[in-house]
C-alpha cells in the first residue's frame, strides 16, 4: 500500500498594521479555541476570489473590527509554514479613519506602541513582520 503525502493547506491572507494619530498600532487577540488560540495578531483574513489585497484588508477590518481604514503602502510579504498550515501574509501599513474598534471576531483589541509589541505573544510568522515594522519606523518615523 502506498501513502501519498499531501502538502499542508495554504491560506493567502491580507494583514493590516493600523496606526492611529498617536502613532499606536492596533493588535487583536485570537479567540482561545482553534489554531493559534490566545495569540496576538495584526487583524486580517483570507483574500476572496476576484479581490485585490487592498480590498481584502479593508473588508476584513470592517468585518472584524467595525472600523474604516485607509490601506497604504505594502510593508512585507511573509511565506511561513507551520506544522499543518502554510500562510502567505501580505502586510500593508494602514491608517485608522473612523469608528471605535470592536472585538467582533476576536477576544480583545489593544492600541500599543511599537516598543510594547515584545510584551505580547504572536505567531512565529509575525517575528518578521515586527522586525520590518521597526525597520520602517527607523527609516521614516
Ligand atoms: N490575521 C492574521 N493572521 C495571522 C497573523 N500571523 C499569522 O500567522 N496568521 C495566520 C493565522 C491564521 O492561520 C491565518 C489567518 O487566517 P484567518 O484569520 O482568515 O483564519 P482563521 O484561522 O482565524 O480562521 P478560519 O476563518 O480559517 O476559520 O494567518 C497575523 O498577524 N494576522
Ligand atoms: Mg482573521
Amino acid at each position: 500500500m502506498s501513502e501519498t503525502i499531501s502538502p499542508p493547506p495554504h491560506k493567502i491572507i491580507g494583514v493590516a498594521v493600523i496606526s492611529n494619530d498617536q502613532g499606536q498600532i492596533l493588535i487583536d487577540r485570537r479567540r482561545p479555541e482553534g489554531a493559534m488560540g490566545g495569540l496576538w495578531e495584526f487583524p486580517g483574513g483570507k483574500i476572496e476570489k476576484g479581490e485585490t489585497v487592498e480590498e481584502c484588508i479593508k473588508r476584513e477590518i470592517n468585518e472584524e473590527l467595525g472600523i474604516l481604514i485607509e490601506v497604504g503602502k505594502h510593508l512585507i510579504t511573509i511565506d511561513h509554514t507551520y506544522t499543518h498550515l502554510r500562510v502567505t501574509l501580505t502586510v500593508h501599513h494602514c491608517r485608522h479613519l473612523t469608528g471605535i474598534p470592536q472585538p467582533l471576531e476576536c477576544d480583545e483589541i489593544r492600541w500599543v506602541n511599537l516598543d510594547e509589541l515584545d510584551r505580547f505573544a504572536f505567531p512565529q510568522a509575525n517575528i518578521q513582520i515586527i522586525a520590518a515594522l521597526r525597520e520602517s519606523d527607523r527609516s521614516h518615523p
